[in-house]
């Protein structure tokens, strides 16, 4: 098929130096499959960006979570995609949920922001998921393609781009998604990028689950283990759908298992 297995770990706003050195070993040490079959990138907060890249295997990548919406200057509390170039960070996260939904971020902005930093020459992991409302009301894909919309109008190439499907009731609500109902989401998203991009678009682009899901016969194993999200146990059921190409993990990109959802890679 050609789309490298990605897998990301978005470390969201955690960590103190001691357990970004911690999980950094972790990582260092893990025995994963190798570059040519899996792209691994790291999210750490900002302001651990040069420690992680500083001193973790050169095998993987990292990313920031996000980066301002234009060229850098008068806007306090902002990081520029200009920075994270210059200090050679090669991705960037945008249109979280998490920004999205908390700090009101709207597909316009998201698409912006995508345009912009593409254009400074940053990779980007782009994010869009629909609410528990929307799927109820039946609008997942209106909203998916809404969301990706907005990146593809404003941007002439994808292949700096990986778009995350991050389902928001999946993402630490208990609620679970099977790897069914992952696979038929991204299937769409594909249709959705062979109808509105191109044919060549829909089959190169990888297109990567976040947010939790699990095997219906295991609910009760992965409740009783408070397990949620991609992690260790899911993930080889995942990694296995025809669209799935890899995952954003959250909360399990900071402990050992995140090598196990790498290693998911070789089911590919
Ligand atoms: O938001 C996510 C990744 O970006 C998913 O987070 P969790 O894996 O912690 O649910």
């Amino acid at each position: 098929m050609g789309r490298k297995f990605f897998v990301g770990g978005n470390w969201k706003c955690n960590g103190t130096p001691e357990e970004v050195k911690k999980i950094v070993s972790v990582l260092n040490e893990g025995q994963v499959p190798s570059s040519d079959v899996v792209e691994v990138v790291v999210s750490p907060p900002f302001l651990f960006l040069g420690l992680v890249k500083s001193s973790l295997r050169p095998d993987f990548h990292v990313a920031a979570q996000n980066c301002w919406v234009k060229k850098g200057g008068a806007f306090t509390g902002e990081i520029s995609a200009e920075m994270l170039v210059n200090l050679g960070i090669p991705w960037v996260i945008l249109g979280h949920s998490e920004r999205r939904l908390i700090l009101n971020e709207s597909n316009e902005f998201v698409g912006d922001k995508v345009a912009y930093a593409l254009s400074q020459g940053l990779k980007v992991i782009a994010c869009v998921g629909e609410t528990l409302e929307q799927r109820e009301a039946g609008s997942t894909m209106d909203v998916v393609a809404a969301q990706t919309k907005a990146i593809a109008d404003r941007v002439s190439s994808w292949s700096n781009i990986v778009l995350a499907y991050e389902p928001v009731w999946a993402i630490g609500t208990g609620k679970v998604a099977t790897p069914a109902q992952a696979q038929e989401v991204h299937f769409e998203l594909r249709k959705w990028l062979f109808a509105n991009t191109s044919p060549e678009i829909a089959a190169a682009t990888r297109i990567i689950y976040g947010g939790i899901s699990i095997n219906v016969s295991h609910v009760l194993v992965h409740l009783l283990l408070s397990f949620g999200s991609v992690n260790g146990a899911n993930c080889k059921e995942l990694a296995a759908q025809p669209d799935v190409d890899g995952f954003l993990v959250g909360g399990a990109s900071l402990k050992p298992e995140f090598i196990d959802i790498i290693k998911s890679a070789e089911l590919k």
